[in-house]
């Protein structure tokens, strides 16, 4: 997900307090229905601040340390216990003095040694340790909480401007030479890896740091400022001192490329929909279509009420009685769309994971619509297949809020499966602005820039864009019309 939370804390102290505490909070919440937690360490002076505001906090002695495993994002390639390893940081800072964690849960990134002469080596053994406890298909666990400091040139981990390592993928590690920081040798995640965390945390202070935040949080292309590819799945909380902050003003204008609480945006547009939400109240069964999802720990990426509304209000003005959808995911746009329709209306909803299908599905019962919704199951290319073999009757809205990187493909299939003049709503096509970026290394940005592509050479659509701020962050909508060709 492309949206970042920024919260703005008085100072370096106060913010490495304030991260200390976050982290534990979200640990014992992470515990309460997940064991075990992989958390990605960071060095840097608001990184290691952090951990020794950990070691203060009496809330450490709440977590389970048995339930979490330690990583690092980067490390600097020397012997082991060298003063400026990120490791020896950590363990002065924090984990020497956490008896309760087990010395198996503590993953460092092999140091300097004669069996690991090199930073490839170190690299290489540590891929084969993130492989080991990676779930099926994934180069390494995916991250509960990643935390990475950011150097005033903007890099994450090792990961600096200007380096061919910033773009490279499928493999888990890189090693790093000539580091502008010293040391020069250095590892490091990817961003492949970065980027599957659930939460990714970026946290820097100091006026120094302010120039490459603001680039970063305008969406900067990564290989400029990389701390801009810094992106979690489910959330990208930015902890950052007033004096970062100093020249991140995006937001306020209209074209702020991303999504910024503590700096005002956010907050701000979210203070409008607030307001606007009195033209999209949510009934009983809205409001508890978010909170199962939310209760079932979905993923926070569903529309927002306005935008339901929105889409709502599309289903009614294209008279719509059969709406198709591609992504379920809890059901509440599914909800918003099933309640514009006739009595005889239906909406056919695609849902890539059993488990959201299953919230949906209670939500769908509880709300009164599981008449009228159906929910299928599988990868959404393949339940395309399968509903145009069937040759079923057209639809005449489709809502496309699935993965981006098959978005070109899902347009071609939905090509002859919809009536003329259906439309077809997508959406997050903006990303935050990186969209009209040509070489992001973001494949789902790629996947929005290619079906853009596709509806520009396919005579069979007319399209427009619209981009969008609110309580969703800086993103928007394609809306594409299937013309009569
Ligand atoms: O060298 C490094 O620097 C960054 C940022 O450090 P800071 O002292 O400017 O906060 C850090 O995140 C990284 O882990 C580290 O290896």
């Amino acid at each position: 997900m492309s949206r970042r939370d920024v919260v703005v804390h008085p100072d370096a102290t106060v913010l490495a307090d304030a991260v200390a505490a976050r982290l534990l909070t979200r640990l014992l919440d992470l515990q309460s229905h997940r064991s075990p937690v992989h958390v990605v360490l960071t060095g840097g002076t608001v990184g290691i601040a952090s951990l020794a505001a950990v070691a203060r906090s009496p809330l450490r002695d709440a977590v389970d340390w048995t339930g979490v495993h330690l990583w690092w994002g980067d490390e600097r390639f020397l012997p082991d216990g060298h003063a400026a390893r990120n490791e020896t940081q950590a363990r002065e800072a924090l984990l020497d003095g956490l008896d309760a964690l087990p010395a198996a849960n503590v993953h460092p990134i092999p140091a300097l040694s004669q069996d690991v002469p090199t930073p490839e080596a170190a690299a290489a053994a540590y891929a084969r340790t993130l492989a080991s406890f990676a779930p099926p298909g994934l180069l390494a666990p995916r991250f509960d909480v990643a935390l990475f400091g950011m150097g005033p040139d903007g890099h994450v981990a090792s990961l600096f401007p200007g380096h061919d390592t910033v773009h490279v993928t499928g493999v888990a590690t890189v090693a790093v030479h000539d580091s502008p920081k010293p040391p020069p040798l250095r590892v490091s995640l990817t961003f492949d890896v970065v980027r599957a965390s659930r939460e990714v945390w970026v946290v820097a202070a100091g006026a120094e740091k302010a120039a490459a935040v603001a680039s970063a949080l305008s969406g900067a292309p990564v290989a400029e400022t990389p701390a801009a590819g810094a992106l979690g799945t489910e959330r990208t909380l930015w902890l950052v001192d007033a004096a970062a902050t100093t020249e991140a003003a995006p937001g306020a204008a209209g074209d702020a490329p991303t999504s910024v609480e503590g700096a005002g945006a956010v907050e701000g547009w979210s203070a409008v929909d607030a307001w606007f939400e009195q033209l999209a109240p949510q009934d009983v069964a809205l409001v508890d279509a978010a909170r199962s999802a939310r209760e079932a720990d979905l993923p926070d990426i569903a529309v927002s009420p306005l935008q339901g509304k929105f889409l709502h209000l599309l289903a009614q003005a294209v008279g719509a009685r059969r709406v198709l959808e591609l992504g379920t995911l809890g059901g509440y746009s599914t909800l918003w769309l099933a309640r514009a329709l006739p009595p005889d209306g239906t909406v056919a909803t695609l849902e890539v994971s059993p488990e959201h299908a299953r919230v949906a599905r209670e939500t769908f019962v509880r709300a009164g619509v599981d008449d009228q919704v159906e929910v299928l199951v599988g990868p959404a290319a393949q339940t395309l297949d399968r509903l145009a073999a069937d040759g079923i009757e057209p639809f005449d809205l489709v809502f496309v809020d699935a993965d981006k990187q098959t978005l070109a493909q899902y347009l071609d299939q939905v090509a002859g499966l919809v009536r003329p003049g259906a439309l077809v709503v997508v959406d997050n096509v903006v990303r935050g602005g990186a969209v009209v970026d040509a070489q992001h290394p973001d494949d789902r940005v790629q996947g929005v820039r290619r079906f853009v592509e596709r509806v520009v050479e396919d005579p069979r659509w007319d399209a427009t864009a619209l981009q969008t701020v609110g309580s969703k962050g800086y993103d928007g909508f394609a809306l594409v019309r299937r013309t009569t060709a």
